[in-house]
Order: C-alpha cells, then sequence, then structure tokens
C-alpha cells in the first residue's frame, strides 16, 4: 500500500463560471500541462505575493479572457488533493462565480466551452469532479474535500487506447466510498493515469477554509 503522508503543499486555484438562468457551467479543455486533455475550471499556481482570491481571478482572465467583479467572486471551498507515494498536496482554492464581464476566448492552455448541467462530460474530467461539482452546483458549499488519487500501473495502459476508455464503477473493500476506474491514453504522462482511490468532503461547515494543515486539517476560516 502506497503512502498518503503530506511533506509540502503547492496552492492552486480552480474557477467555477456558472449561469444560473440556463443551468450551464464554463469549463476548458486543457490543453497541455497538469491535467491535459481533461475538461476542468480555470485555474492554476498562485505566485508569490499573490492572494488565492487575485491568483484565481488573474487565471480566468488568461484562460478564458473574462473578468469577475469582487462582489461576485466567492469561495466555494478547498480541495486538497493528494496523490499515491508523492509528498507534495495540492491545496486548491475553488471559487464560483454568476457573473462576468467581458467576451470568453480560447487561450493556447485552455478551449472554454459552456456545458448544460445535465450534459457535464465527467468521462473526460478529473474523476473526483463528479463527486465534489454536483455539490458546488447545488449551492452546498462552503467545504472542504480530501481526495486522494493513484497512479494506474503503466503495464495496464494500452498504447492506443482513447483519452478516457472503460468506465466501471466499484466499491473498494475497506471504504465505503465507490471509485472509478478509468484509463487514459499514454500520450498524458502528467494528467494521467489517475484513478480516484477515495475521498472524505465535509460540507456545511461554520466558514469558508481558508488554509488546510499538513495533517489534513483546516487551519483556519476566512475572516
Ligand atoms: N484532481 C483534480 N481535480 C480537479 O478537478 N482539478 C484538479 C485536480 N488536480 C489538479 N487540478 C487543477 C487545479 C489547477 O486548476 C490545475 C493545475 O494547475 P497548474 O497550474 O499546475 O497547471 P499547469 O501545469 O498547466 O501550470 P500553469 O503554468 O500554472 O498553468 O488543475
Amino acid at each position: 500500500m502506497g503512502s498518503f503522508t503530506i511533506a509540502s503543499k503547492k496552492v492552486l486555484t480552480l474557477v467555477l463560471v456558472i449561469d444560473k438562468t440556463e443551468q450551464k457551467i464554463l469549463l476548458g479543455y486543457k490543453k497541455r500541462g497538469f491535467g491535459a486533455h481533461l475538461w476542468n475550471g480555470f485555474g492554476g499556481k498562485v505566485e508569490p505575493g499573490e492572494t488565492t482570491r487575485e491568483g484565481a481571478l488573474r487565471e480566468l482572465e488568461e484562460e478564458a479572457g473574462i473578468t469577475v467583479k469582487s462582489e461576485d467572486f466567492n469561495k466555494a471551498g478547498i480541495l486538497l488533493f493528494q496523490f499515491e507515494n508523492d509528498p507534495v498536496a495540492l491545496e486548491t482554492h475553488v471559487y464560483k462565480t454568476y457573473k462576468y464581464q467581458g467576451q470568453i476566448r480560447e487561450c493556447e492552455e485552455m478551449r472554454p466551452q459552456w456545458f448544460t448541467f445535465t450534459d457535464i462530460p465527467y468521462d473526460q474530467m478529473w474523476e473526483d469532479d463528479r463527486i465534489w461539482l454536483p455539490m458546488v452546483l447545488n449551492g452546498q458549499d462552503p467545504f472542504y474535500g480530501r481526495v486522494y488519487l493513484k497512479r494506474k500501473p503503466v503495464e495496464d495502459i494500452k498504447e492506443d487506447e482513447a483519452p478516457v476508455v472503460n468506465t466501471s464503477t466499484s466499491t473498494h473493500a475497506n471504504h465505503s466510498t465507490t471509485m472509478t476506474e478509468t484509463s487514459f491514453t499514454t500520450s498524458q504522462p502528467k494528467s494521467g493515469p489517475f484513478v480516484l482511490w477515495d475521498y472524505q468532503i465535509e460540507h456545511s461547515l461554520q466558514g469558508v477554509p481558508r488554509e488546510v494543515a499538513l495533517d489534513g486539517t483546516i487551519a483556519s476560516f476566512e475572516s
């Protein structure tokens, strides 16, 4: 059994642009980098001297070409992504907005596209998204989620596999959670192949989490 011990963390952002009236969400097809070939929210690393909020707004403008007024930009929660035998956890600050300014445009990293809530391409997204994204769409935030991902053994990956194939659901013997086994193409060396191993999500928290401690607990809440 591999380790999920955390030694350090990287701070990332993930922005969800939602059209409540039309029941649609704006996702971006990641063309390169971490999570390439998957549909995801907009975001990336927070730069030195930047708050997570500033970083999230900057990435949204860089990747989708749009801006959001501060009063329309709300933090939905934090997701702590942990990868087996990788001591670096990804503390991902998730923001949501129902309003934006500007013209949505494609960039060299992301191709934005609207999806109706009933048509979200979960089979071409990080496997954890089908767990927590519906919670955001249903207004079950603020939340804090711990997500444990395992790398799929290389020998199980076929050269000609499509980006996402053979999705099947099984229940881990020692866990009550349901996992989905998904295969990714070998042309995704960084984004995958990862499979969701386990997760814990807390919602209806006393406040919006601001930071996570290295033992995986919420260190502080936004004031
Ligand atoms: N398991 C997961 N589920 C998910 O939905 N999003 C995840 C995820 N793991 C990482 N992400 C998101 C967080 C963040 O928005 C993005 C990774 O951002 P990165 O900045 O690391 O990407 P890049 O390698 O392209 O670097 P940049 O040059 O900063 O854009 O993927």
